[in-house]
């Protein structure tokens, strides 16, 4: 399970998270929802370690993870797919892939075959340039790469930012996919309401670097949820 107790982050003077709790169960998915600006990639940055948190702990699997790099907070498990999935343009669909590589020991450095089942058409360009994909290619490649280092915890950033309706289905599939056979946790920040209520166990919503509202999905008050993502 994922912890985090009380994260306080700042820019400078300027505090994007305020004392913030949350828990990523194994074999669930915890959906954070919140409209632009109100911290949830700064949460993601301060678990995955881009950006360090200035008081409170993260802990995943019982294991502190504060001030470890996010090299290291690889190593321990937890896969990351940013914001603008950040693709390496110029490199091939495999060479994208094989990125996802480092933090593993030499003889474990497979792609894993599920990546082409769950995202056939990344089987079919693996010599094209990632550049040259759509954005919705591009998510299905950040999210393959970050599952090539077979992750315990798979961390996505708005994963259906700018993706066409089909894509949205197809990862919304692989993302259930992968809770249902690994027993991985997924944690997830969306403003997407609709994905986050059909595929989440459990919902937080954060509104100005707090969160405000945490329960199952499925007794979420859609109506509460909207007026915290209308601007
Ligand atoms: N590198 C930075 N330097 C200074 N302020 C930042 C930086 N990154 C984010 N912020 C500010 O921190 C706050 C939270 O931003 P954050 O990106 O975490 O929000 P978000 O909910 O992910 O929004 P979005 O959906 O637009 O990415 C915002 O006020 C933002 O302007």
């Amino acid at each position: 399970m994922l912890t985090v107790d009380n994260i306080n982050l700042h820019y400078g003077a300027a505090q994007a998270l305020r004392g913030v709790s949350l828990t990523a169960e194994m074999g669930k998915i915890t959906c954070v929802l919140g409209r632009n600006g109100v911290g949830k990639s700064s949460l993601l940055r301060a678990i995955t370690g881009q950006h360090l948190v200035s008081g409170g702990s993260i802990s995943f699997g019982g294991s502190a993870l504060d001030g470890l790099a996010p090299y290291a907070r690889a190593k321990k498990g937890v896969g990351y797919v940013p914001q603008g999935r950040e693709i390496f343009p110029l490199l091939t669909v495999q060479e994208n892939l094989e990125a996802g590589f480092s933090p593993l020991p030499r003889k474990e450095r497979v792609i894993p075959d599920e990546i082409f089942s769950l995202f056939p058409v990344l089987g079919t360009m693996l010599s094209r340039r990632g550049g040259d994909l759509s954005g919705g290619q591009q998510q299905q490649l950040a999210i393959g790469r970050a599952m090539v280092m077979r992750p315990k915890i798979l961390v996505l950033d708005e994963p259906t930012e700018g993706i066409q309706p089909s894509i949205i289905k197809d990862i919304g599939r692989a993302i259930r996919y992968l809770r249902d056979s690994t027993g991985m946790a997924i944690l997830l920040v969306e403003q997407y309401l609709d994905f986050c209520r059909e595929l989440a166990d459990r919902v937080y919503i954060m509104d100005r670097g707090e969160i405000v509202h945490e329960g199952l999905a499925a007794t979420l008050d859609t109506a509460e949820a909207r007026r915290h993502l209308t601007v």
